[in-house]
């Protein structure tokens, strides 16, 4: 459902290098959301271009373009997980595969499910989480309940009926054996956004690290695809404290939005999700230190060049500590909500 001369705009622009979108754009401390929002299906054939993509599968360009197109168009607007998202998803993917060579590491079938699994992998999100999917009997949970993960289900199957529209297969001419393998590695790899998950899996990541990588070991690798589909997942946290900052307003914001609509329900919604309850700094630490921070350490442990995104990090964490001192000092005893623009 997008119009032809969007298609078509798109498929005749000439594609921009890197450089054009900003000097440090294939750099970690690049900022993705700063490109205008109309400009990111130009920004993404940058990013296809760059990574070699286009001509390594063959892909035509009006059909790349109407695919790029019908993504976009699959994500709704909640405050969070909305086109943006999936595009500085994308875009930290495409920060990973030049930066640490991926190449080197996985194969190249692998490297391409993985970047347009990161475009696709929130498609038609609704600003609400699994939990509440099963709360409120949606149709998702009636769909995909019984095996968990309902919404990464959703969204691979989202991703599925895009390839399948006439038009916007960037498949098609892919051998068939690589057209049924990229198709598992996308299902794989977007299910795998689950942070449940992800934390199931996260102590063989953390051993695979410890160990030699072996790219001739197909377990390393799927491990692999996991670690920096979260990695990328989650990259919000790690650019400069402004960018952070606005994040949490808007994670908060979609997580207490669930939260009414958990009360209407007449349920008593998790802290993280009670604007009356939450405590914003106290959470982002909890998150950070349980979940954030042990994704870039070990990715640090793997790839040296990610020791300035663990950085990063570390900095946030240590500005939300800052904020909840001040908060304590203020009002005495715990961090409470108050607007923190320092
Ligand atoms: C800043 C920030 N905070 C976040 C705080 C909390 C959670 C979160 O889902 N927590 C858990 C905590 C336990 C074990 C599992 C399942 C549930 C119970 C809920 C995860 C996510 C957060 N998150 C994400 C994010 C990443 C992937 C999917 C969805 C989201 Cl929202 N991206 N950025 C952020
Ligand atoms: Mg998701
Ligand atoms: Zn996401």
């Amino acid at each position: 459902q997008v119009a032809s001369e969007e298609v078509q705009e798109l498929a005749q622009s000439e594609i921009p290098p890197p450089s054009h979108w900003h000097p440090n754009f294939s750099k970690f401390n690049y900022p993705p959301r700063e490109v205008p929002e109309d400009e990111t299906p130009l920004c993404c054939l940058s990013m296809f271009e760059d990574l070699g993509f286009i001509s390594r599968w063959r892909i035509k360009r009006d059909t790349l373009a109407r695919f790029i197109l019908m993504v976009k168009r699959g994500y709704r607007n909640p405050p969070y997980h909305n086109w943006m998202h999936a595009f500085a998803v994308a875009h930290f993917c495409y920060l990973c595969i030049k930066n640490f060579k991926l190449n080197e590491y996985m194969e190249d079938i692998e490297l391409f499910a993985l970047f347009v699994s990161c475009l696709c992998h929130d498609i038609d999100h609704r600003g609400t989480n699994n939990s509440y999917q099963v709360a409120s009997k949606s149709v998702l949970a009636a769909l995909y309940s019984s095996e968990g993960a309902v919404l990464e289900r959703h969204h691979f199957a989202q991703t599925m009926c895009i390839v399948n529209t006439e038009g916007c297969n960037i498949y098609e001419n892919l051998i068939s054996k690589d057209y049924q393998h990229v198709l598992d590695l996308m299902r794989d790899i977007i299910l795998a956004t689950d942070l449940a998950h992800h934390l199931k899996i996260l102590k063989n990541i953390e051993a695979m690290a410890k160990d030699k990588f072996e790219k001739t070991n197909l377990k390393h690798r799927k491990l692999l695809l996991c670690l920096i589909m979260t990695a990328s997942d989650l990259s919000d946290q790690t650019k400069p404290w402004d960018s952070t900052k606005h994040i949490a307003a808007l994670i908060y914001n979609e997580f207490f939005s669930q939260g009414d609509l958990e009360k209407s329900l007449g349920r008593t919604p998790p802290e993280m999700m009670d604007r009356e309850r939450a405590r914003i700094p106290d959470l982002q630490i909890g998150f950070l230190d349980h979940i954030a921070l042990p994704v870039y350490r070990v990715l640090q442990d793997l790839f040296v060049e990610a020791k300035v995104v663990h950085n990063t990090v570390k900095e946030n964490h240590r500005h939300w500590e800052k904020i909840c001192a001040l908060i304590k000092l203020r009002r005495g005893g715990s961090c409470e909500q108050m607007s923190y623009e320092q």
